[in-house]
């Protein structure tokens, strides 16, 4: 049950680890029971998890909770590997590292450092309709937000039985998706849905993302054999009742694990210079061939990029694409600078008024 979740030797090396600090603090002195399990649903201070028993509902313990005031990111979030202590009322004591992570930055300048919307995702489905039309601007988008998560993504163009010219379509999404696959999919023919299936190896665990009506739950649906177990877990409060919630993350019949969360379908989230680098490989390939390393691309002479515009070979609104994420990307790095002066700051004004404090208090 947790192997089909995505549970591996590293996994349960890191889990080992995870236990031996517990055990050595207080969280967990030796003869109360740890489990690992998979976060499937947040509440607020709760969350519903996948252990090898089932479905188990689990506070948060103070010290995660804790955590997390300090810094959002450390919340746990669906899609993480935790640590859950038995007991009258189980407890989520410790999350184990993440190997990627859908991460929204703070929405505005001093707010707090930003929210994780699901960790642990092996393969990213950007979900774009073929019909009315897909935006290639939005897939670069969403491209590049899956590589800065550390997943790998798969372009899954929805509705192509409402279109008679899917294919051009196609191409010229896949323009938009240097070194991404770009499949065209029907959740009513089942067209396209052996090679999503394809990525979906056991344990792989998979997530959804894509614009309001791009046919994610339809998606979903299809894959799972319209099957999708959303029972809830038994309360923890010992009423025994079955509460019905939808749950955030499934599993596939073939042996792996989807991820369909709110947040992630409406991401909001910009994508930092290093996945640029990979959701727009081309332009980054034809800067390099530029006469200037600074080549701004715009006026400069013996510009690659401009000269692959005016040959059409790179599309002008690709260029435009990058050049607008690219300026996102500057502006969140200098807003994380800015934040990271802040912190600094103040840990400096602790240091001192600690300092002030404890001088007075010397006779
Ligand atoms: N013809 C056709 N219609 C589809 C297909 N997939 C989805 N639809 C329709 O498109 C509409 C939106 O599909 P959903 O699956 O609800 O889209 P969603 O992305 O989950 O939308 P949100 O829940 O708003 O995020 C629905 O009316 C579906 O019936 C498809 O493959 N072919
Ligand atoms: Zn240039």
């Amino acid at each position: 049950m947790l192997t089909a979740l995505g549970w591996d030797a590293s996994l349960a090396a890191a889990y080992a680890s995870a236990c031996s600090s517990l055990r050595g603090g207080s969280s967990a002195p030796d003869g109360v029971q740890l489990a690992p399990a998979r976060v499937a649903r947040v509440d607020r201070g709760a969350s519903e998890v996948l252990t090898a028993q089932g479905p188990l509902r689990v506070e948060h313990a103070a010290a995660v909770l804790e955590a997390g005031r300090i810094d959002p990111t450390t919340a746990p979030c669906v899609g993480d590997w935790a640590v859950v202590r038995g007991g009258e009322v189980p407890r989520l004591v410790a999350l184990l590292t993440r190997r990627t992570a859908f991460v929204r930055l703070g929405s505005a300048p001093g707010t707090s450092a930003g929210q994780v919307l699901a960790a642990n995702v092996d393969v990213a489905l950007v979900v774009e309709p073929l019909d009315p039309q897909p935006h290639p601007g939005r897939v670069e988008r969403l491209l590049a937000l899956a590589w800065e998560s550390g997943a790998r993504p798969l372009v899954v163009l929805t509705k192509a039985d409402l279109v008679p010219d899917a294919e051009a379509l196609r191409d010229e999404v896949a323009a938009a998706a240097p070194g991404v696959d770009v499949v065209l999919a029907s959740s009513w023919t089942g067209k396209g849905l052996d090679v999503v299936a394809a990525y979906a190896t056991p344990g792989t665990t998979l997530a959804l993302l894509g614009p309001s009506g791009a046919g994610k739950s339809s998606l979903l649906n299809a894959l799972s054999g319209g099957d999708v177990a959303r029972t809830g877990a038994t309360r923890a409060d010992g009423k025994g009742r079955h509460t019905t919630v939808s749950r955030e993350l499934v599993r596939l019949p073939g042996g792996a694990t989807l991820i369909d969360t709110p947040g992630l379908r409406g991401i909001g989230v910009v994508a930092g210079e290093q996945a640029l680098e990979q959701a727009f490989a081309d332009v980054a390939a034809l800067a390099r061939r530029c006469r200037f390393a600074d080549c701004g691309h715009g006026v400069e002479p013996g510009c690659a990029v401009l000269e692959a515009v005016e040959a059409g070979e790179l599309p002008e609104r690709r260029l435009h694409s990058w050049r607008k994420l690219e300026r996102e990307a500057r502006w969140v790095a200098r807003r994380q600078d800015a934040r990271a002066q802040a912190q600094e700051r103040n840990r400096w004004k602790a240091v001192h008024k600690e300092m002030r404090r404890s001088g007075r208090a010397r006779p």
